[in-house]
């Protein structure tokens, strides 16, 4: 961990009260074509929750159990709500930091979970007199720490299945979907984001035991409905599937935020209940031991080489932000 002198936690940022949702939804579509009504089917989500995301929660407690563990200040900034990135980046600045690791709290790459990232970090950066170098470490989808957790919390929630329904359940995992362009041109080569997402549930099988069926789809579907976007949706899904019981798995996420908590919690699991389908589903990595205990580990990897700059390339922008 010679070569940083703290480590800089990205995350997405989300709404702390009511009268914050709104400004919070604003600046995360920004120029991106999301339909009003889609908006606003989304702010009734968050409002259902008190107007709390859980995210900004889920970070202050992934730091508390990381920072003991790093040897290094730990700073945390959000991309789309307070702390902002830049504020945060003035601090570092301001305590004398020269040379952070960014931890995002994003295992995949995709322009939505990585290069949104760094183009953001960048912005933050260029606003910022003296603001520190920041080194992204790297996409952790395979991570040994961050597979155990998921393996852990997929055995759990098999548990949690009534006793006869445990050996027959088929695993679903769940990730964000994205638009099938932004998909295809995801990494250097294209199709990364659905690769890794494959690797990661793989290895969740494997560790397991294997002999496990399962599936990859997707939920959270955003956008205009004329534009293609990864399929099939996670309902869509359970009610084609013909399965005894059914874990959801959101490999996707790394904490449980309002997209587990609305749309497995809420709307698959009423779906699932309405079909007569047995399903729990898995904890997401959070606060579980290997996944804080990685983090030191990627600080101690050799330091990660940037992403080329053709890798994940933004989508148009729409509206007045050109
Ligand atoms: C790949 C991906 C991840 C995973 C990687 C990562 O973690 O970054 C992710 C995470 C998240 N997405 C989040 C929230 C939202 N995403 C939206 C919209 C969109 N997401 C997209 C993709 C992703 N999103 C895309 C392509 C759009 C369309 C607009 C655009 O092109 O940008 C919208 C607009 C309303 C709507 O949903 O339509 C909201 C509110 C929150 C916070 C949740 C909380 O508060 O707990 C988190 C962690
Ligand atoms: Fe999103």
């Amino acid at each position: 961990m010679g070569t940083y002198d703290a480590l800089l936690v990205v995350s997405f940022g989300g709404p702390e009260k009511p009268d914050d949702v709104m400004p919070f939804l604003e600046n995360v579509v920004r120029g991106r074509g999301v339909p009003r009504e889609r908006l606003l089917e989304v702010e009734a989500h968050y409002q259902r929750f008190g107007g709390v995301s859980p995210i900004n929660r889920q970070c202050r407690d992934l730091i508390a159990a990381v920072e003991p563990t790093v040897g290094l200040p730990v700073y945390w900034g959000n991309r789309n709500w307070h702390p902002y990135l830049e504020d945060t980046l003035r601090r570092m600045a301001a305590d004398g930091m020269r040379r952070a690791a960014a931890f995002v709290t994003s295992a995949y790459g995709s322009y939505s979970s990585c290069r949104q990232y760094i183009d953001d970090i960048a912005l933050a950066r260029a606003a910022v007199e003296g603001a520190p170098e920041i080194v992204k470490l790297r996409h952790f989808f395979d991570h040994p720490g961050f597979v155990a957790a998921m393996v852990d919390h997929t055995r759990e929630a098999l548990d949690r299945l009534p006793a006869g329904h445990r050996d027959g359940a088929r695993l679903v995992f769940t990730a964000h979907s994205i638009p099938l362009s932004m998909a295809r041109t995801a990494g250097p080569d294209g199709g990364l984001y659905e690769a890794q997402l494959r690797r990661a549930a793989g290895l969740v099988v494997e560790g397991l035991g294997g002999g496990r069926e399962w599936d990859l789809v997707w939920q959270s579907r955003s956008g205009a409905p004329h534009i293609p976007w990864l399929e099939p949706d996670v309902c869509d899904h359970l009610e084609r599937l013909d399965a005894p019981a059914v874990v959801l798995v959101p490999i996707g996420f790394v904490s449980d935020h309002m997209e587990v908590v609305y749309d497995l919690d809420v709307e698959a699991a009423e779906l699932a209940a309405a079909i007569g389908l047995p399903l729990t589903r898995a904890a997401t990595a959070g606060t579980h031991p290997r996944f804080v205990s990685m983090i030191g580990e990627l600080l101690a990897e050799p330091e990660p080489e940037a992403c080329g700059t053709t890798c994940c390339p933004a989508p148009p922008r729409r509206g007045n932000h050109g």
